[in-house]
């Protein structure tokens, strides 16, 4: 196994958990590349502590990560796929996990990742979980998709590891570049059309009406449904994603949890000169008001991130008017 975080200024204990992350995504990748071949993964496996199906996948990867951080430097073990914090003896490290991301796409072969966030850890599980996730000292994801890739940042620029196929070593590659400010792509579900809020429906409505609308041009639009492939190529090629809040039973605020998916996502993008938004509030400043808890989520290229900011500022009647005035958000 080979992983190299020389030259980031990293601690021992950082960098040993990083190793053990990595060591882990190198043997998912494996894994998940003989998918069928032994097994399957994608088999139903019970439901975790947000009341979603949980996949084979999912236990597996959240067991392992679990048992390679058991005797490092993390104390503090908080998984998407369990309902409290797991203790560990003791660290200086609280590491919050969405072991399997994606998990609707394991049975078909389209990208699936790993995220994370690691805190300085503190004297309770809420102060270790419950903060901004300005406070991150890491956070980023591993991709599981044609190359396995390690994207990360430790609060000062974005890294980029690729995994050698069938091996263990990760390759240092060129760092990302910033985000283009602004791009003609988006990312949304947009089979919820009927119960997004009003500034919502009116932002992607003037997408939709392309270069005959108010917009005067064109968007393209994609949707994977895998946060960490989306993030991945919006890093790569700028675009803006949103899963906001909708009228859904149990989707007022959206489906995406704050800490282990919209915190880490959030600090990268905006490392790279994006923005990272609940529609209206920084990510990063937000306070979560409990481990497992959702929030709506815009990220990506901050000029599209700050204009949805501004239908959302938009008095309610106001935003009804767009639907017949589009001329006020032209770019
Ligand atoms: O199926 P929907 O509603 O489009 O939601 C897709 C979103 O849900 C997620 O799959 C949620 O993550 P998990 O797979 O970890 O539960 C995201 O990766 C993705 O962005
Ligand atoms: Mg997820
Ligand atoms: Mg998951």
């Amino acid at each position: 196994m080979s992983v190299s975080f020389e030259g980031l200024g990293l601690t021992a204990e950082l960098a040993d958990t990083m190793t053990r992350l990595t060591q882990v995504g190198a043997t998912l990748a494996h894994m998940i590349a003989r998918n069928g071949i032994e097994g399957d993964l994608s088999q139903a496996a019970g439901v975790n502590a947000g009341g979603d199906g949980q996949k084979a996948l999912d236990v597996i990867a959240d067991e392992a990560f679990m048992d390679a951080l058991r005797d490092s430097a993390v104390i503090h073990y908080a998984s998407e796929e369990q309902d409290d914090v797991v203790d560990f003896d003791t660290g200086s490290l609280a590491l919050a996990i969405d072991p399997l991301d994606g998990s609707s796409n394991i049975d078909v072969n389209v990208s699936i990742g790993t995220i994370f966030s690691i805190f300085p850890a503190a004297e309770t599980h809420e102060a270790s979980f419950l903060r901004p996730g300005s406070e991150q000292i890491a956070g980023g994801y591993i991709i599981f998709g044609p190359q396995t890739a390690l994207v990360v940042s430790f609060g000062n620029g974005v890294h980029h590891w690729v995994l050698e196929p069938g091996g263990d070593t990760w390759t240092r590659v060129a760092d990302p570049r910033p985000l283009p400010q602004d791009t003609s792509e988006y990312a949304i579900n947009a089979s919820n059309y009927r119960h997004w809020p009003v500034p919502v429906r009116a932002f992607i409505d003037d997408l939709v009406a392309g270069a005959e609308g108010p917009r005067g041009r064109n968007f393209n639009m994609r949707w994977i449904a895998s946060l960490v492939a989306e993030t991945h190529r919006i890093i790569t090629r700028g675009g803006v994603f949103l899963y906001p809040g909708d009228d859904r039973d149990g989707y007022a605020r959206g489906r995406l949890r704050h800490v282990y998916e919209c915190a880490p996502i959030a600090l990268l993008v905006t490392q790279l000169g994006g923005g990272a938004t609940d529609g209206a509030d920084q990510i990063l400043s937000n306070i979560p008001n409990r481990l497992h808890a959702r929030t709506p989520f815009v990220f990506g290229s901050s000029a599209k991130v700050a204009r949805v900011a501004a239908y959302y500022d938009l008095p309610h009647d106001e935003t009804h008017a767009l639907f017949n005035k589009r001329g006020l958000f032209r770019s």
